[in-house]
């Protein structure tokens, strides 16, 4: 099946007849999807269905050996690496379930990151006001060992956003986050498509995250296997259990209901 737009309608992502192969594996087998502007999408499907290969290959992480990627009216196929890099820096932003932030730095230090790179100078206020907008006022000067979990993907999430990308992308952003502290996070997330109109694509494996989004996308195998807007906790995890194959255990990854936290500090 596919999923698209109207060609008229504005869309922050376009993807068309993406393949990536690794070795005898069709990680993804022909997805033709699109994410409109403004809209929270969640990716969701078996283990090893490729949810992570999908987002990687439209964030730019990875190139597809078929099919065409679109990012704000971008292609990047036919991209040299160093445009690509350029276009990851300024127009996606991504988060992953590890935090990855630099135990050296504050969490201000970390938020002002990719503008650093970039050559600019953060303008006054803003790495602070990043920090205050995903629920850290008055944190600006802890290190990731100061923070909890919770704290430290919120910075991730203010460093990703830092560069107003068109598009942010999460691998499983509450993946190492404990059942409430990842609520919160979800909580978060839907409140800048809410307030700011972010456009947003996560991975989860938990019902109840994708619960936030506007609309579930599944994947089965490398396709798309079908898709629920304005879905509930209980469809998607109805929708889940249809299609796993008859036989298949539990999903090795986490449900959301039996999550546990990141071992010691968080970050
Ligand atoms: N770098 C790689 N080398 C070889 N095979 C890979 C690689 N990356 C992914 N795969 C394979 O591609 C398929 C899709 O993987 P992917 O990680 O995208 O799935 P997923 O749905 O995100 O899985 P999970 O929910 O377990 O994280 C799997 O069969 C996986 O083993």
């Amino acid at each position: 099946m596919t999923s698209t737009l109207p060609p008229s309608a504005p869309a922050a992502v376009r993807l068309r007849g993406l393949v990536r192969r690794h070795g005898d594996v069709r990680a993804l087998d022909g997805v033709d999807l699109d994410v409109a502007a403004g809209t929270f999408t969640a990716v969701m499907g078996p283990s090893g269905s490729g949810k992570s290969t999908l987002l990687r290959c439209a964030a730019g992480l990875d190139r597809p050996d078929a099919g065409r990627v679109e990012v704000a009216g971008t292609a990047l196929d036919g991209l040299s690496e160093r445009r690509l890099t350029l276009l990851r820096r300024d127009r996606i932003g991504f988060v992953f379930q590890s935090f990855n932030l630099l135990p050296t730095l504050t969490a201000a230090q970390n938020v002002a990151l990719p503008l650093r790179l970039a050559g600019r100078r953060p303008a006054r206020g803003e790495v602070r006001a990043a920090l205050a907008r995903v629920g850290l006022a008055g944190r600006e000067r802890h290190r990731p060992a100061e923070l909890s979990g919770g704290q430290c993907q919120r910075v991730a999430i203010a460093r990703a956003l830092i560069a107003r990308p068109a598009v942010l992308f999460g691998d499983e952003p509450t993946g190492a986050l404990d059942s409430a502290t990842g609520a919160e996070v979800m909580d978060m997330l839907r409140s800048l498509v809410d307030e700011e109109g972010r456009t947003l694509v996560t991975v989860t494996h938990d019902p109840l995250a994708a619960a936030r989004a506007d609309r579930v996308v599944f994947l089965v195998d490398g396709r798309l296997a079908g898709e629920i807007v304005a879905p509930t906790a209980d469809t998607v995890a109805a929708t889940l259990a249809a299609l796993r194959p008859a036989g298949a255990g539990v999903d090795t990854a986490n449900t959301g209901t039996d999550r546990v936290p990141a071992a010691g500090s968080a970050c």
